[in-house]
């Protein structure tokens, strides 16, 4: 079918409103001059051919019927040809029609089985929505005509906070700015009042009415983002304690040092390890040994304030990260930790307690160090020696006046 063909004239008949009056005025000129011509000089042929008045009425008689059947035949061509035209216009039209429907409820089922939520809404403070597919109910919890020119919400007052709604703003207006598709990440609040994640991915087009609108596609992505976040938690938290890893400890100090550093401010470095804990785990089994690192972590995280960061630096050894502290205040908060452990109840399923102390070496920024390797060392260093002057103690790195003062008073522990 020369589909093309017609489309390419009813496009020309559809662009030029004068083109069809064109037409049917040069037909009817084309027709007059023809008429003219051939009434003038077939009555001259015909007088001067039949001079005889009786056989020339004839002759006009039937040059008359001749006119009206030509003309007869030529109407008739032309009126079929335009029936022709029309059926065919009409045939396309209705196919047009039929193809359009067909698509429409593709789109329609392509839609409704989104995993999200398609839309269309207009660039403005309440992202009124223009169209949403139903997927809305699933993802809001919201009928496509509750959010629909913000019926009952706005989608905009969806978006859990307002640092999340000004940055998504933010991100969304460059965008659109640079005439870029956007993709953006934010918690939004159902109906039920739950809290879901989002990841947005749209464009920023022009309207019917020339006016800026966006279109796009809203998925729930609450349980990637719980993976990420539980896969953060495993990546920088010691599994068994819950606390801050080695890594992330070390991360963290040397975060504090830059701070200290820029703030001209001392802070602490307390290494803390377990004395005699082979023993625990010989006498009472590795599990015993296991509760005692939980129940004594425990206690660490809540003897200290909120500010402060404790890690566990390897098997039982932990750091405490003492921001704004200076020597003396380090030494007195160390010696505090060290006599809270010692007089903790650690008492296993049994009934029995098991008794535990720490040794505690302290260094601080800047006397002994201002990196992370260098603090951590001292610190060490310290430790070890609270250790050989009989463990259960603290002992401050030489060099800072703390370290001069008279060693903090030995508590009982286990082992010799
Ligand atoms: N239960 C348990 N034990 C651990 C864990 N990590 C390390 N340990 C044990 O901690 C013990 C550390 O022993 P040592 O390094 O000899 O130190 P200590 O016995 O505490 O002796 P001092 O530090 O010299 O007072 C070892 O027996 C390790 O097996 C853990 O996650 N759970």
């Amino acid at each position: 079918m020369p589909r093309s063909g017609i489309d390419k004239q009813s496009l020309r008949w559809l662009s030029d409103r004068r083109e069809p009056a064109r037409r049917a005025l040069w037909g009817a000129l084309i027709y007059i001059v023809a008429g003219y011509c051939w009434i003038t000089f077939s009555d001259r042929l015909a007088e001067l051919w039949f001079p005889d008045p009786a056989m020339l009425s004839a002759v006009q008689t039937w040059k008359g019927l001749f006119f009206v059947l030509i003309t007869g035949v030529v109407l008739f061509v032309a009126t079929l040809r335009q029936f022709d035209k029309d059926r065919r216009l009409l045939a396309l039209q209705h196919h047009q029609r039929q193809a359009l429907r067909k698509r429409e409820r593709q789109l329609s089922i392509l839609m409704d089985n989104l995993p999200g939520m398609a839309y269309r809404c207009l660039f403005d403070d309440h992202w009124t929505m223009l169209f949403v597919s139903q997927g809305c109910v699933r993802l809001t919890g919201y009928q496509p005509d509750e959010l629909i020119r913000n019926r009952v919400v706005s989608y905009a007052d969806l978006i859990a906070d307002k640092d999340n709604s000004d940055r998504v703003t933010q991100e969304l207006t460059a965008a659109v700015a640079r005439n870029e598709s956007f993709s953006l990440e934010y918690p939004v609040i159902r109906k039920d009042g739950s809290q879901i994640w989002v990841w947005e991915r749209g464009r920023g087009v022009e309207g019917d009415n020339g006016e800026r609108v966006l279109e796009g596609i809203i998925l729930d992505v609450s349980d990637r983002k719980r993976l990420e976040v539980e896969l953060e938690e495993m990546a920088t938290r010691d599994v068994l304690t819950g606390l801050y890893n080695r890594r992330e400890a070390t991360r963290l100090l040397e975060e504090e040092l830059q701070r200290a550093s820029r703030y001209r401010r001392s802070m602490a470095l307390l290494w803390i390890d377990f004395d005699h804990f082979k023993d625990i785990n010989d006498t009472y089994g590795h599990a015993a040994g296991d509760l005692v690192l939980r129940s004594v972590t425990r206690l660490l995280a809540e003897s200290v304030r909120t500010v402060d960061i404790v890690g566990r630096f390897g098997g039982e050894e932990f750091v405490v990260i003492l921001p704004e502290m200076d020597a003396r205040g380090a030494a007195e908060t160390a010696e505090r930790l060290r006599q809270r452990v010692s007089e903790h109840r650690c008492i296993l399923g049994s009934g029995v307690v098991i008794p535990l102390t720490v040794s505690i070496g302290v260094a601080v920024y800047p006397d002994h160090g201002d990196q992370a390797d260098r603090l951590f060392a001292s610190a060490d260093r310290a430790m070890y020696q609270a250790k050989s002057q009989g463990r259960n103690c603290v002992v401050v790195a030489p060099g800072s006046h703390a370290s001069r003062r008279p060693k903090p008073s030995q508590g009982a522990g286990f082992g010799p």
